[in-house]
């Protein structure tokens, strides 16, 4: 598992800039094809790091239609949601975290946009090897039709391998977008 991680880490860090810029365009218009976004609906997005797709034309499209847009937040071994404002802070990965700001836990939420490693047609997904998500998400596993939060994980085509082996923690998605394709059945 950790020589997969790293592989595929490698493989979206080759992708470059014209491609990056080109995927996270189309990857707008997959997200918009999976989903209307509702008005009083809150969305987590995430901050690019270490090769991530970029969220920004989804952040830009929903901030444009005035939506509040959430980013996650490191609480011990869990991630709570911060409504992004004018000032941030850097975590211990040097990722942004919003401050002086609104936060809600997740079954607060309504769609959370997950960052992946890899994932597979069956929509599990492996992350950086923290945890912060399974963890995070955990109550959605035995509450399969709990219908908040929608998680849709977001990734390049090159992150899919033929199958994860699962471990007994992953929480699957609803749905895996890719600049090309929605995995949702
Ligand atoms: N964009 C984004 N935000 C996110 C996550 C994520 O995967 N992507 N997370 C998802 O959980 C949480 C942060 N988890 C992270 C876990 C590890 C590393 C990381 O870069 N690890 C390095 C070692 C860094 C160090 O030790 O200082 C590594 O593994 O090489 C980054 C974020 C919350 N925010
Ligand atoms: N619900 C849980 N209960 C107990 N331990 C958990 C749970 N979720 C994750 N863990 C622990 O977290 C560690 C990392 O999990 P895993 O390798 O699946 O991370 P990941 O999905 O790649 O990371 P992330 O969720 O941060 O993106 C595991 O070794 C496991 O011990």
């Amino acid at each position: 598992m950790k020589a997969l991680r790293l592989t595929l880490r490698q493989k979206r860090h080759t992708i470059n800039h014209n491609n990056r810029k080109k995927f996270a365009q189309f990857l707008l218009f997959q997200t918009q094809k999976l989903t209307t976004f509702k008005r009083e609906e809150k969305i987590a997005i995430y901050l690019p790091n270490d090769g991530e797709i970029d969220t920004k034309y989804i952040a830009n499209f929903l901030k444009r239609q005035n939506f509040s847009i959430y980013l996650p937040k490191l609480i011990g071994k869990k991630l709570k949601f911060a409504k992004v404002n004018k000032f941030f802070k850097k975590n211990i990965f040097g990722i942004k975290e919003p401050i002086y700001t609104k936060i809600l836990n997740t079954k607060q939420m309504n769609i959370i946009f997950v960052p992946l490693v890899g994932f597979d047609k069956n929509k599990n997904r492996i992350g950086m090897g923290s945890g912060f998500y399974d963890h995070t998400l955990a109550f959605k596993k035995y509450q399969q039709n709990y219908k908040n939060p929608k998680l849709y994980g977001l990734a390049f085509d090159c992150q899919k391998v033929d199958k994860l082996n699962t471990k007994p923690w992953d929480v699957p998605l609803d749905a895996i977008i890719t600049p090309t394709k929605i995995y949702n059945k």
